[in-house]
């Protein structure tokens, strides 16, 4: 997991969303056994369904393995629902909140969002607060400020570096193949960056700032290189070993 410090090194994260049944156990461990092989210079974590956690972690103790969202609770009358609490008891070091497809699927808000993240935090994990504008937005010139509004809502004022990420992630750019324009990349890190420093001084410097969307073993030595890229997190190229470690290597060539 990132320590905080800045000339930080990459984190490269996968997101296998609802994909992933006892079948894929092994490509799990594939994926650790690989990932392992780059820990030496770049950070990294798969978020698996929360149906594997425990399984996994019972086989893979040396790799962080986190979920996709979490409810704000720690526990009571939430019928579905998995609590922080649960994530952490079944192995998980970390989980994503506020992901688009929750967002749009089962209309979370920034203030759901900001509960969620609070109490993973709570329950000791790390967490991934995801943010992103609609194509609709970005081409009404509002991309910046969706953005940055959601980050403004959605991090808790008691964030820090030790246990919060944000990951950029252009909801048209999510499973699509198309990627923004470097410099659409740059303008947002940094936009994102400026704000966190703002509003927690100079740890703000050391919060990573994650890209996702389609990206690959192709385009991530390029993603990777942008300012203010700490990182990825990805979701179709995480599924297996075999498409996941270019990324990783590409992260280990720009760290
Ligand atoms: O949503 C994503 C990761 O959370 C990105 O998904 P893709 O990498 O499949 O575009």
């Amino acid at each position: 997991m990132p320590n905080g410090s800045r000339a930080m090194r990459k984190f490269i994260v996968g997101n296998w969303k609802m994909n992933g049944t006892s079948a894929d156990l092994a490509e799990i461990e594939a994926i650790a056994a690989m990932a392992t092989s780059y820990a030496a210079s770049v950070d990294s974590a798969l978020c698996i369904p929360a149906t594997l956690i425990d399984r996994a972690t019972s086989r893979l103790l040396e790799y962080t393995l986190g979920g996709q969202d979490c409810h704000m609770q720690v526990s009571g009358a939430h019928t579905g629902c998995v609590s922080a609490e649960m994530l952490a008891d079944a192995g998980a070091a970390l989980t994503l909140v506020g992901h688009s497809e929750r967002r749009a699927g089962q209309n979370e808000t920034d203030a759901d969002i900001r509960g969620k993240a609070q109490a993973a935090q709570n329950a000791g994990l790390k967490v991934i607060i995801c943010v992103g504008e609609t194509l609709e937005e970005r081409d009404a010139g509002q991309a910046l400020e969706i953005v940055l509004g959601q980050v403004q809502k959605s991090v808790p004022d008691e964030a820090g570096s030790d246990w919060l990420s944000i990951a950029y992630e252009p909801v048209w750019a999510i499973g699509t193949g198309r990627i923004p324009e470097d410099s659409d990349v740059a303008e947002m890190h940094w936009a994102i960056r400026e704000q966190l420093v703002a509003r927690f001084g100079p740890d703000g410097k050391n919060i990573s700032i994650l890209y996702g969307g389609s990206m690959n073993g192709d385009n991530a030595p390029m993603l990777l290189a942008i300012p203010n890229v700490d990182g990825g997190l990805i979701g179709g190229a995480s599924l297996t070993a075999t498409k996941f470690e270019p990324i990783l290597a590409a992260a280990a060539k720009s760290s």
